[in-house]
């Protein structure tokens, strides 16, 4: 396949390139097409590849894969779900809700407003019940973290593990600094109490309703935003009794802000802005 249409949209400039199943045909190869299109110097710049596959039944409305920067396969993308269900309501393929399937689990989407050649707008995603993974229900502590070249003692980093149908761990108490977004993110990302690699969020406490966020993500590094990330952090602050469940929490990011708030009856919304940024054609290979 030479000629692949593609649209690249972004949730608060977490970018994907987005494949349309429903107008065009897949990619055969999507992993090693993430490598490609990723490339912000060869390629056409994002933090990964997201494909739209049509569903056969009525379970859901569309199936979604996505495949970070490095070509690994994710099981979920809270801004991916967000910008695909703009794109749904853009060719008036809902009317109302987005079903979305990811690898994890199905997902519902509402877009406002909900209006076909809308190129941006407010998309709430109802992620589903996030999962506790620490053992005892807060905090974790990693001691053992060495960086390449550095002879001081390893620093203590304590996290909590969620799960919002993908993993993460999230960080308080450490400074928002590059050395350990992106140093400590990358050694934490493959740490081998994370045996299929995680996600990490480094957290800053601005009010008990706002929170600011760095994220390094597994197989993409840093990004500008990460909505199953934003989930996290508002669970894992709930849980340290830093904000209160029931109650919206702005979650502040390099790339802009989401809102969550973990319902009592168990479930997490995710609401920000999702944006087409612009249509292509890529005739860079590998399809
Ligand atoms: N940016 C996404 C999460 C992307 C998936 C992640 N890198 C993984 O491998 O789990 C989001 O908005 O949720």
């Amino acid at each position: 396949m030479h000629n692949l249409p593609f649209i690249k949209m972004h949730g608060c400039g977490n970018d994907y390139v987005f494949v349309d199943g429903f107008e065009t045909d897949l990619p055969r190869h999507p992993a090693k097409l993430a490598i490609k299109v990723a490339n912000r110097n060869f390629g056409v710049g994002s933090d990964g590849l997201i494909l739209l596959v049509p569903v056969a039944d009525d379970t859901a409305d569309v199936e979604m894969r996505m495949f970070n920067a490095d070509g690994s396969e994710g099981d979920m993308c809270g801004n991916g779900v967000r910008c695909v269900a703009l794109w749904m309501a853009r060719q008036r393929r809902i009317s109302e809700l987005c079903r979305v399937r990811t690898k994890s689990r199905l997902v519902t989407a509402t877009v406002s407003p909900l209006s076909a050649d809308s190129n941006s707008g407010t998309v709430s995603v109802d992620m589903g019940a996030p999962v506790i993974e620490s053992a005892d229900g807060t905090t974790e502590c990693l001691t053992d973290i060495s960086l390449p070249g550095q002879s001081e003692s390893p620093p203590q980093i304590e996290f909590t593990r969620v799960s919002m149908g993908n993993p993460h761990a999230v960080i308080f108490n450490q400074e928002l600094s590059d050395r350990n977004v992106k140093l400590l993110g990358a050694a934490i990302e493959r740490h081998s109490t994370f045996p299929n690699g995680t996600n990490v969020e480094w957290v800053n406490i601005v009010s008990p309703t706002e929170l600011q966020v760095r994220v390094w993500e597994r197989g993409s590094g840093e990004t500008l935003a990460c909505g199953s990330g934003a989930c996290a952090v508002g669970v894992a602050a709930v849980l340290r009794g830093v904000c209160r469940r029931g109650e919206p929490i702005g979650i502040s990011l390099p790339g802009g802000r989401l809102e969550i708030c973990w319902k009592p009856e168990g479930h997490v919304l995710l609401t920000g802005p999702a944006t087409v940024s612009f249509v292509g054609t890529w005739h860079g290979g590998v399809a």
